[in-house]
């Protein structure tokens, strides 16, 4: 069986947050993002998600990047291709250089084809074995401590099995103290964006007595270094989420400790054959993994479920319920967490179905391209 693809479609969608979510960059309520619609010879039709947002103020990245890449460069180096497994997808790309989530939502669209003309899961074609997966929740900067608490608290008694909260300096310490005091026994982790360097180093030492599950990406986006050093002198396990880009970055990451555990998020590796194999080496090396998350729209949060069945992703992840985000998802049926954990789909690919009066609500454009 190979892969024929006979059109893409690049649907661009607009989308509002239930909440505005801050971080240490600052809030934003609306997101842009396309939806990747691959058709192949056979009518199998594959979807992808791609997840960088409209300022670059994560990556480099912006919804513009990624369409100009996609229509300009990528989707040209799949033309004529025929395709054995979406593994190849990598190499057919590697021309190119970084654009990972440009990448990765193409790369994902041709999993979710392959997947279904297996009619097999998406999990099972990544060989992911988990049935249900635990996942926790992301909570942005909160204009009091007092508004968060009430966050936290709502979260908690929903049953999801992690809370993730945003930190910045000024909002940090004092903060999770008092976030703990109130929550002594719940699992907690903080993440920063970057927000801090080294000269911090004293201040953060201070995270040692909030037993946090973690500190996420404290120092700087590029920075693989001066993590070695900070983990090097706190208790508290630093996971990196910016920095890692490749099975490379990870490499180097894990070999000079700059960190304990590593967030993967597929779009900024470059796609699942990627993810996989970061996942592969951490298992080897004995680092935890789970899954991140980019606020996704239904389709992207399918394939974060699908990859975090594989057996390492042993943290719960923040691929949270389509509601916590939206008020109508693009998919049927939406993500749905209960107690803090998703029932994997076993039904072909993804797993979900393209809502297709959501997807037409929120289309602002649609490019088709025939491969
Ligand atoms: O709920 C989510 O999808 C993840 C929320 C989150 O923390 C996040 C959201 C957007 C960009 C970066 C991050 C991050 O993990 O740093
Ligand atoms: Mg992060």
């Amino acid at each position: 069986m190979t892969i024929s693809l006979k059109q893409i479609k690049l649907h661009r969608l607009k989308m509002m947050l239930n909440d505005p979510f801050t971080t240490s960059f600052g809030t934003f309520q609306e997101k842009e993002f396309f939806i990747i619609e691959m058709i192949d010879e056979d009518g199998i039709r594959g979807y992808g998600e791609s997840v960088a947002f409209s300022s670059p103020w994560y990556s480099e990245e912006t919804v513009e990047t990624n369409f100009h890449m996609m229509k300009d460069f990528l989707i040209p180096l799949l033309k004529k291709k025929v395709i054995a497994h979406p593994n190849e997808v990598e190499q057919i790309f590697s021309p190119i250089k970084r654009n990972n989530m440009a990448k990765s939502a193409l790369e994902g669209a041709v999993w979710d084809v392959y997947a279904k003309q297996k009619q097999i899961p998406l999990a099972e074609a990544l060989g992911g074995t988990k049935r249900q997966i635990e996942v926790g929740i992301s909570l942005g900067i909160e204009p009091t401590v007092k508004d968060l608490l009430k966050k936290v608290e709502t979260y908690v008694q929903e049953g999801y099995k992690r809370i993730k909260i945003k930190i910045k300096p000024g909002y940090d310490v004092d903060m999770l103290r008092e976030v703990r005091r109130h929550f002594p026994d719940t699992p907690i982790m903080a993440d920063a964006n970057s927000a801090y360097s080294l000269a911090d180093l004293e201040h953060l030492r201070k995270l040692d007595e909030l037993n946090l599950m973690m500190i996420e990406q404290p120092l700087a986006h590029d920075d693989i270094v001066d993590h070695a050093i900070l983990q090097a002198a706190l208790r508290t396990p630093v996971c990196l989420d910016e920095s890692i880009h490749s099975l490379e970055d990870a490499r180097k990451a894990i070999e000079l400790g700059s960190c304990k555990i590593i967030n993967i998020k597929i779009g900024r590796v470059g796609g699942l054959t990627e993810s996989k194999k970061i996942h592969d080496l951490a298992k080897e090396k004995g680092i935890d993994v789970w899954c991140g998350g980019m606020l996704e729209a239904g389709i992207g949060r399918a394939h974060n479920i699908a990859l975090t069945t594989l057996s390492q992703f042993v943290l719960p992840g923040d691929t949270a319920g389509s509601s916590r985000y939206w008020k109508k998802d693009i998919i049927k049926p939406e993500v749905e967490v209960e107690n803090g954990i998703i029932h994997v789909p076993n039904k072909p690919g993804i797993g979900y179905e393209m809502d297709e009066e959501a997807l037409k609500e929120f289309t602002v454009a649609t490019e088709t391209i025939h491969v």
